[in-house]
C-alpha cells in the first residue's frame, strides 16, 4: 500500500518539476524541426508525436517543420535517379522537384499529420504553397567563389506568418513541408532546417528545436563529447575550422540567425531518444546542445 503511494507521489513530483517550465512556455510558440534521419522507426515517431500533442494540451503552441531527405532518396532510387548534393543541398532538376514535392507533401507530411491526429492532436498539414506560406526564389550556391546553379532549390523570401498564427490560435498544430513558391507559381525545394529557422524568426518563436540523429553538437563529428551550451561566435569559429560540416551547418546557422532575430532559445537534440522534446523542455538538466548569443 505504502509502496504504491510512494510511486504515486514520485509521479506527482515529476509533474511538479515541470510546473515552472510550463508557466514560462504557456501561450508561447515552439518551432520543432523533425529531420528525416531522426524518423527512423514508427515507435520513435510515435513518441515524438505524443510529446508534440502534450505540448499543445498544456497551452504551448508547437509548429512542426519536417524534413524527409531519406524518403525522397528512396523514391528516387526506385526511379533510378541519383541525387547530387552540393554543400548539403540536393541538386534539384524538374523530375527531382516533382518527386520531392510528391514525397514531402503527399507522404511524409500526411503520415505525421495522421499520427498527431491519432494521438488526439488537431494537426493540419501544409506546405509553403498553401496560403503563400513560404514565398521563395531560386537559390544559387557558391563553391570556391564560383556561382553554382542547383536547379529548383529555393531560398526563403518571406513567411506569411498569418497562416500559422491563425491555425495555432484555432487549436491546430501546423505541420509544414519545406516546399516554397515563387512569384510566378514555381515550386522550390528548400532545406527544411532553413525553413524552420525562417518560420521561428517570422513568428518570433520562444524556442527553436532541431531534432536530428546525433546526441547534439560535438567538438567534431567523430568526438563522443556533446557540447551542452555554446555561443554563436564559438560555433562560427568551429565552422571556420572545419569542425562542423554537412547537414549540421544549416542547423547551427539557423539557430544563430533565429537568435539574432528575437528567438529566445535554440537547441539541437537527439531525436532518437524517447520523449526527447519533453526531456529538453521540462527537466532541470535538459538534453542536447543549446546555442546562445
Ligand atoms: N560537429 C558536429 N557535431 C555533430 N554532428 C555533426 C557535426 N558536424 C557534422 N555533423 C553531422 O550532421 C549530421 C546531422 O545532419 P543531417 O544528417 O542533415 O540530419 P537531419 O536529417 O536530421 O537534418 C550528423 O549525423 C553528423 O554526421
Ligand atoms: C534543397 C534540399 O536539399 N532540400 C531537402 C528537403 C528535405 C530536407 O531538408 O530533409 P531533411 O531535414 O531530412 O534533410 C532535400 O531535398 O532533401
Amino acid at each position: 500500500m505504502y509502496e504504491e503511494m510512494d510511486s504515486l507521489i514520485e509521479k506527482a513530483s515529476i509533474l511538479i518539476e515541470a510546473l515552472p517550465y510550463i508557466q514560462k512556455l504557456y501561450g508561447k510558440t515552439v518551432v520543432i524541426k523533425y529531420g528525416g534521419n531522426a524518423m527512423i522507426n514508427e515507435k520513435l515517431k510515435n513518441w515524438v508525436m505524443e510529446d508534440i500533442t502534450l505540448l499543445k494540451y498544456i497551452g504551448v503552441n508547437p509548429i512542426v517543420v519536417h524534413g524527409g531527405g531519406p524518403d525522397i532518396n528512396s523514391v528516387l532510387k526506385k526511379l533510378n535517379v541519383e541525387s547530387q548534393f552540393i554543400n548539403g543541398l540536393r541538386v534539384t532538376d524538374m523530375q527531382t522537384m516533382e518527386v520531392a514535392q510528391m514525397v514531402l507533401v503527399g507522404k511524409t507530411n500526411k503520415e505525421l499529420v495522421s499520427m498527431l491526429n491519432q494521438k488526439g492532436g488537431k494537426a493540419i498539414g501544409i506546405c509553403g504553397i498553401d496560403g503563400n506560406l513560404i514565398q521563395a526564389r531560386k537559390h544559387y550556391e557558391y563553391v570556391n567563389g564560383q556561382k553554382v546553379d542547383l536547379g529548383y532549390v529555393g531560398e526563403v523570401v518571406s513567411i506569411n506568418a498569418k497562416v500559422l498564427e491563425m491555425l495555432a490560435k484555432d487549436e491546430y498544430i501546423p505541420v509544414v513541408a519545406p516546399i516554397g513558391v515563387g512569384e510566378d507559381g514555381t515550386s522550390y525545394n528548400i532545406n527544411a532546417d532553413t525553413v524552420a529557422a525562417e518560420i521561428a524568426k517570422a513568428i518570433k518563436a520562444e524556442k527553436l528545436m532541431f531534432m536530428t540523429d546525433v546526441e547534439g553538437l560535438k567538438y567534431d563529428k567523430n568526438s563522443k563529447e556533446i557540447i551542452s551550451a555554446i555561443s554563436a561566435n564559438e560555433v562560427l569559429k568551429m565552422i571556420e575550422e572545419g569542425k562542423i560540416d554537412g547537414g549540421m551547418i544549416p542547423k547551427v546557422l539557423g539557430c544563430i540567425d533565429a537568435l539574432k532575430h528575437g528567438v529566445n532559445r535554440t537547441h539541437i537534440l537527439d531525436g532518437r531518444i524517447p520523449h526527447c522534446i519533453l526531456l529538453e523542455i521540462f527537466t532541470d538538466k535538459g538534453i542536447g546542445t543549446m546555442i546562445h548569443l
